[in-house]
């Protein structure tokens, strides 16, 4: 299921206010991308305008080179999993699964069953009796059991315990290694869903400011410990996002290319290089001033 996702120039008003300014970025299929922002960064105006939920006030999503707003075929290509009001409705999950056999070519029922059993769903109860977790765990299962090539999770996981939550991981790596496609997971979670992504991007602000493989965006974080004054001579040339300090002991952390130069001169004065978390990434890129 080899799919390209491509947004150019991304913009989104609501009214006067700019939620997403000139967003542009490519996606290949058969990876786990991880959408991460703060709270009101644009994720969700994001994930409506990749689903074509909603038209971006200027600029285009395509799916392999088609237009995707308004598009049947390129819209069947998409499943949007979001967090849906359940209060109004009568019909039980059984009764879901087949409507979506019905009315999705590709939904794999057997599939979903499997799932309803891993999650313990009452398959015979309407949807509105669910609890919030329990709701949360059926939106999952339908988006994997949709089985579209583009799979977008938009804080699927509301409500669901630290166990469902488990299970739901579980299945997205078993599910790519078994269908890949592109799976798009936005997250509050990150050090919780970090060992998941292939690719991260980040938005803050409206604006997308990291879209990297994981492994390249874990190598360009680093911290360098050691003596105060050896530490503040060689982080003056690097692109520090916070630092700490206990006595004459000092810790920064960095963002950026680790040059064969600044390796040796952290070598020669006998400081220590050290990983970072994307998590630790993700505070200090997105914080005020940085
Ligand atoms: N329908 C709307 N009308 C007006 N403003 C909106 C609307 N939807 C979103 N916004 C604003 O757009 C910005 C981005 O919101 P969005 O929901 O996309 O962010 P988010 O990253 O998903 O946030 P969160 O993590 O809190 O869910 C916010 O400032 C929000 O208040």
């Amino acid at each position: 299921m080899t799919r390209k996702v491509e947004a150019k120039n991304i913009r989104v008003s609501y009214k006067e206010m700019e939620a997403l300014s000139d967003i542009s970025f490519t996606l290949e299929s058969r990876k786990i991308v991880g959408l991460i922002g703060r709270n009101g960064a644009g994720k969700t105006s994001l994930l409506s305008i990749l689903a074509a939920y909603r038209k971006a006030t200027s600029g285009e999503i395509t799916i392999d080179g088609e237009p995707i707003f308004e598009n049947e075929k390129a819209v069947a290509q998409v499943t949007f999993v979001h967090q849906t009001d359940y209060k109004d409705e009568y019909d039980t999950v059984i009764q879901f699964f087949e409507l979506a056999e019905r009315y999705r070519p590709g939904f794999d029922r057997k599939y979903a069953e499997q799932l309803a059993e891993i999650f313990q769903l009452p398959t015979n109860k309407p949807l509105r009796k669910l609890s919030t977790g329990m709701q949360s765990a059926f939106n999952v299962t339908i988006g994997l059991a949709n089985k579209t090539p583009i799979t977008i999770f938009d804080e699927a996981y509301q409500g669901m315990d630290a166990p469902a939550r488990e299970l739901f991981y579980k299945e997205i790596l078993e599910e790519q290694a078994r269908n890949p496609r592109l799976f798009i997971l936005s997250t509050h979670l990150v050090s919780e869903m970090e060992y998941l992504f292939d690719e991260v991007l980040i938005i803050h602000k409206g604006k997308l400011i990291v879209q990297e493989e994981m492994d390249s965006l874990l190598q360009k974080g680093f911290s360098v410990t050691g003596a105060m004054e050896d530490v503040e001579e060689v982080a003056s040339a690097l692109n520090v996002l916070s630092e700490k300090q206990l006595g004459g002991t000092k810790s920064v952390m960095v963002y950026g290319e680790l040059t064969a130069e600044t390796e040796a001169d952290v070598k020669r004065k006998g400081l220590e290089i050290g990983n970072v978390s994307l998590q630790d990434l993700f505070i200090q890129l997105t914080k005020e001033g940085n």
